[in-house]
C-alpha cells in the first residue's frame, strides 16, 4: 500500500491525462507549499510533425532510419540529413584512403589496462564496413586531455582490442601527421587500418588549427566522423578536417546517436518522458527547458531536488541547494505547468548524516527533512510513484542519477530506475539512457544490453539535448534531400 507521502503525491494528479489512470484529481491552481512533493499534470500534448519539424535539430538527421521516423505519416515532406558512410558506393571507398575520427577515448587502469571497452566496441561497424568495401582506413582519436605528447596518453593500449575486435593486426602509427604517415598509408592493403596516434597530442587540435587540419587530412581521400562522443569539439580532427577533404560523412555510431537522441527525441512515440537528475539544476537548466517543450512528463531526481523544495518553501536540511537557482526552480515549475507536462518531484527521500558511504541513514517524507540531513537518494515510494508512471509511457529518456550512486547505500532509486526502463525496454517501450553517470548506472545493475540506445557521449548528448548544434555534426556534408 502507498504510504501517506505517495497518497499526497496522488491527491495532485488531475484526471485529464492520456497516459492516467482513475487516480488522478485535478491539479490545484496554486501548489500548497506544506504539501509537497509536486506533481502537476495536464493533458498530453501532441506534438504533430509540424512541430517537429520545426524543431533545427532535425537537421541533423543523418539516416534512412531516421527519415522514417521524422517523416513517419507525413507526406511529401523533405527530411534534411547528413550524408552516411552508408550511402557511399563501393567505387566511392576502394582503394582510398578514409581518416577516420572515432571516439577511442576509454578509461584505463593504473596499468593502462581498458577498464571499459564500450566506446571501441562502438566503432567497430564503421571500420568493418570502411574494411569491407576495400578502404585503407586511417583510424584517429583522443585519448584523455594530454597536454602535449604524453606516453600515459598514447593509443598503444588499444592495438590488442582493436586488433581483436576486428579480427587483423593493427598497426600503429607513432604520430597523426608527418612523413611517418605518408609512408604507411601508402603501404596500406586495401581493407587495411593504421591506427595514428593521439590527435591531442598537437595543441592544433583543440586550437581548430587550419594548417593542422590540413596535415591531418594530407594523405587521406575522404573523411567520415564517428566520434559522436567528440561531435560537441569544434575541434582539427572533428570540424576543420572537413573542409579539405570531399565528401565527409557521418559513421553507423554517429548516425544511430541522432536517430535517438534527435529523432526518437523529436518526434516520439507518446506518452513520452524525461528522467533528469544528477547533482545540481545548473548544469541541467539547458535540458530541462528544451525537454519542456518535449515531453509529457517531467520525473526530476538527484540533488537537483531539493532547490525545488526549498523554491516551494520546504526544509531540505543540509541538503545540496543552489541559492542562486531557486527563482529558476519556480520559474521551471510555472513553465511545466503552463506547457501542460507533468513534472513530479519525489514524495521521499532517503537522507544521511554526513556525506560518506557509511552515514547513518532513514527515510522520510520529502517535506519532513530535519537539520543536518541531507537527501542523497530518492525514497522508496518514490519509486514507486517514478515506476507508475512511467508504466504509461512509450517512450523515456534518462539523463543523471537519482541519488549518490556511487555509494551503495544511496544507489537504491537509481538502480531501482534502471532496473524499471530494463523491464519497459521488453515491454517495446523506446528507452534511451543520455550519457554520463546514468549510463554508468545501467551498466552497474547489468541492463545496458537492453535499453534501445545508449548514448556514447556525456557532454555530447548532453548538448544534443539541449537543443545545441553539435559542430562535429554540422560540418558533415547535406545528404540528398529526400521526399518521405
Ligand atoms: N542528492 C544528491 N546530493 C548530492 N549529489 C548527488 C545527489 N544525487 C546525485 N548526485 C551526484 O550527481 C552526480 C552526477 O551528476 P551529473 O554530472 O549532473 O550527472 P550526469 O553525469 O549523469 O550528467 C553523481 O556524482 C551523483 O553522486
Ligand atoms: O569522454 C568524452 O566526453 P564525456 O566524458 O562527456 O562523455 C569525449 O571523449 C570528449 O572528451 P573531452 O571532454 O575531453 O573533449
Amino acid at each position: 500500500m502507498a504510504s501517506a507521502a505517495s497518497q499526497a503525491t496522488l491527491s495532485f494528479l488531475p484526471s485529464t491525462s492520456a497516459s492516467s489512470s482513475s487516480r488522478r484529481q485535478p491539479a490545484p491552481s496554486i501548489l500548497p507549499l506544506s504539501r509537497s512533493p509536486i506533481a502537476l499534470r495536464s493533458p498530453i500534448r501532441r506534438l504533430g510533425f509540424a512541430g517537429a519539424a520545426a524543431d533545427p535539430l532535425l537537421a541533423f538527421h543523418v539516416a534512412s532510419k531516421t527519415r522514417a521516423v521524422v517523416g513517419r505519416g507525413v507526406r511529401g515532406v523533405v527530411s534534411m540529413a547528413k550524408k552516411s558512410v552508408g550511402d557511399l558506393s563501393e567505387a566511392d571507398l576502394k582503394g582510398k584512403v578514409v581518416f577516420l575520427r572515432a571516439d577511442l577515448n576509454v578509461p584505463l587502469d593504473e596499468n593502462r589496462n581498458i577498464t571499459d571497452d564500450t566506446r571501441i566496441r562502438a566503432a567497430i561497424p564503421t571500420i568493418k564496413h570502411l574494411m569491407s568495401k576495400g578502404a585503407k582506413v586511417l583510424l584517429s582519436s583522443h585519448l584523455g586531455r594530454p597536454k602535449g605528447v604524453t606516453p600515459k596518453f598514447s593509443l598503444a593500449p588499444l592495438v590488442p582490442r582493436l586488433s581483436e575486435l576486428l579480427g587483423v593486426p593493427v598497426e600503429k602509427a607513432d604520430d597523426c601527421i608527418g612523413p611517418e604517415i605518408e609512408q604507411k598509408a601508402a603501404a596500406l592493403p586495401e581493407g587495411g587500418v593504421l591506427l595514428l596516434e593521439n590527435v591531442r597530442f598537437y595543441p592544433e587540435e583543440e586550437k581548430n588549427d587550419p594548417e593542422f587540419a590540413k596535415k591531418l587530412a594530407a594523405v587521406a581521400d575522404l573523411y567520415v566522423n564517428d566520434a559522436f562522443g567528440t561531435a560537441h569539439r569544434a575541434h582539427a580532427s572533428t570540424e576543420g578536417v572537413t573542409k579539405y577533404l570531399k565528401p565527409s560523412v557521418a559513421g553507423f555510431l554517429l548516425q544511430k546517436e541522432l536517430d535517438y537522441l534527435v529523432g526518437a527525441v523529436s518526434n516520439p512515440k507518446r506518452p513520452f518522458a524525461a528522467i533528469v537528475g544528477g547533482s545540481k539544476v545548473s548544469s541541467k537548466i539547458g535540458v530541462i527547458e528544451s525537454l519542456l517543450e518535449k515531453v509529457d512528463i517531467l520525473l526530476l531526481g538527484g540533488g537537483m531536488i531539493f532547490t525545488f523544495y526549498k523554491a516551494q518553501g520546504l526544509s531540505v536540511g543540509s541538503s545540496l541547494v543552489e541559492e542562486d537557482k531557486l527563482e529558476l526552480a519556480t520559474t521551471l515549475l510555472a513553465k511545466a505547468k503552463a506547457k501542460g507536462v507533468s513534472l513530479l518531484l519525489p514524495s521521499d527521500v532517503v537522507i544521511a548524516d554526513k556525506f560518506a558511504p557509511d552515514a547513518n541513514s532513514k527515510i522520510v517524507p520529502s517535506s519532513a527533512i530535519p537539520d543536518g540531513w541531507m537527501g542523497l537518494d530518492i525514497g522508496p515510494d518514490s519509486i514507486e510513484l517514478f515506476s507508475k508512471e512511467l508504466e504509461t509511457t512509450k517512450t523515456v529518456i534518462w539523463n543523471g542519477p537519482m541519488g549518490v550512486f556511487e555509494f551503495d547505500k544511496f544507489a537504491v532509486g537509481t538502480e531501482a530506475i534502471a532496473k524499471k526502463l530494463a523491464e519497459l525496454s521488453g515491454k517495446g517501450v523506446t528507452t534511451i539512457i543520455g550519457g554520463g553517470d546514468s549510463v554508468a548506472a545501467v551498466e552497474k545493475v547489468g541492463v545496458a544490453g537492453v535499453m534501445s540506445h545508449i548514448s556514447t557521449g556525456g557532454g555530447a548528448s548532453l548538448e544534443l539535448l539541449e537543443g545545441k548544434e553539435l559542430p562535429g555534426v554540422v560540418a558533415l556534408e547535406e545528404a540528398v534531400p529526400v521526399a518521405v
